[in-house]
């Protein structure tokens, strides 16, 4: 008699944190670059270090609209203005017993050493400047290189070109940036149940929301994003799909498919196309998290990333395991997860061996911070997680208690 057995060997799920250290060691950063113009570096990694060209600031320059004159030469009768100084004006030189009207920004004429702001003047009749309280000298002057001189680092490789270093950039007067090329990520779903957005909707289906927001997030981080559309639960699609995918990439994302059920085919597939590196992490949900090669010829081979299909477990492992891996893919630096301690406002059974993630919003009604449930904590159950600001990261195996205080992670962190 035949007998179908479904209880294989139980294989230790990792910890979170050993997986985090598990998948980052793997990582190898892309390599080249080239140069791009600073109004398309927007999100790009820079690929070298940069150094300042010019001192900042530039010239001593008056920080406020007023008069810049000589501490020493402010008295009863007044200072004659005998010099005007506007934003853009060379540096010009102050001569004795008088002052200078200057504006925010423009260069302290030499022989100065204070601004006075000219809410505290007074200017009489004869056009004297009166000096009101005290004025010391340098007061209201930015000095030429305060900030930072010629040669000293600006921003060191990896980092992400944002809007403040977008802006410091063009403060240099750099108008082209040496990035690192974009990270090459292909994309699948897999499931015979799923159908796009927009298509008519038959019972038993279910629309794929993984694929619409892995590439969103895939694209927040600036990687260009190969979409392969979504496969039938069937190893010869997936394994065409897989070869597909490993020519001329850097990364392979897909989702679902990665459990142990017979319809489950990422697993048999990758180790028939290349080499798994672990599978099965313990967190609620995320569990069936897989990480890999595929075998391109290549002495690494192409890593191919399995998340689970279910849509919240989807997510989490996205944000603690797949988007760090990406983050260093791409060169940049991977922050530590931040997490502080925050207060449960309910009480919950443990997940048996698992760390749970649960979605919650944080009152600030209160003094303190309390965390509540943001909804129903199934990992097929998107709407809490669309309504949470964070996770609290219950322990395995221990019941949190109302009022306990635990690891709450912060939604924020995981955006780009
Ligand atoms: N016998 C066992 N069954 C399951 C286990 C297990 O350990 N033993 N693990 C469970 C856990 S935990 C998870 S999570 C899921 C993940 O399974 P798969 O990655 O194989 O995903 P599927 O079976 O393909 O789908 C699960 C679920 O998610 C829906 N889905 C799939 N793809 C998408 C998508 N792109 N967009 C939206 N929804 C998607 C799918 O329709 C299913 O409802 O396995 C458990 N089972
Ligand atoms: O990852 Mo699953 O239940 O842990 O969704």
């Amino acid at each position: 008699m035949t007998c179908f057995c479904y209880t294989k060997p139980t294989v230790p799920l990792l910890d979170l944190f050993v997986a985090r250290s598990k998948i980052l060691s793997s990582v190898k950063p892309v390599r080249g670059e080239h140069l791009v113009a600073l109004e398309q570096a927007s999100g790009r990694v820079l690929a070298r270090d940069l150094a300042a060209r010019i001192d900042m600031p530039g010239v001593d320059n008056s920080a406020m609209d007023g008069f810049a004159l000589r501490v020493e030469e402010i008295g009863e009768s007044g200072l004659p203005v005998v010099l005007r100084v506007p934003a853009g004006a060379h540096v010009s030189t102050l001569s004795e017993g008088g002052c200078a009207r200057i504006f925010t920004g423009a260069p302290v004429p030499s022989g100065a050493n204070c601004v006075v702001p000219q809410e505290r003047t007074r200017l009489d009749d004869a056009g004297r400047v009166y000096v009101d309280g005290e004025a010391r000298p340098g007061a209201n002057i930015r000095r030429r290189g305060e900030e930072y001189r010629e040669g000293d680092t600006l921003l060191t490789a990896g980092w992400t070109l944002d809007a403040a270093a977008l802006a410091l950039l063009a403060s240099q007067g750099i108008a082209e940036v040496p990035v690192l090329p974009r990270l090459k990520v292909a994309l699948i779903s897999t499931g015979d149940e799923l159908i796009e957005p927009g298509e008519s909707f038959a019972p038993g289906q279910v629309y794929d929301s993984n694929r619409v927001i892995l590439k969103a997030l895939l694209e927040q981080l600036d990687c260009d994003v190969f979409d392969l559309g979504i496969l039938a639960d069937d190893p010869d699609a997936l394994r065409e799909a897989f070869i597909a995918a490993r020519d001329g990439t850097n990364l392979v994302v897909c989702t679902g498919g990665v459990s142990v059920g017979e319809e489950d085919h990422v697993r048999p597939v990758l180790d028939e196309l290349g080499e798994l590196s672990f599978h099965g992490v313990a967190i609620k949900p995320g569990k069936p998290f897989a990480f890999g090669y595929l075998d391109n010829g290549s002495p690494e081979g192409v890593p191919l990333i399995g998340l689970p299909g279910n849509p919240v477990a989807s997510l989490v492992g996205w944000q603690l395991l797949a988007r760090p891996f990406v983050q260093g893919c791409q060169g940049r630096e991977v922050p530590p997860l931040q997490q502080f301690a925050v207060r449960a406002g309910f009480s919950r059974r443990a997940s048996p061996g698992r760390r749970e993630l649960l979605r919650v919003v944080l009152d600030w009604s209160g003094s303190q911070p309390v965390a509540r449930l943001a909804g129903g904590q199934g990992s097929h159950m998107l709407r809490a997680a669309s309504q949470a600001h964070g996770y609290l990261m219950m322990a395995a195996d221990i019941d949190v208690e109302e009022g306990d205080e635990y690891p709450y992670l912060p939604a924020g962190q995981f955006d780009a």
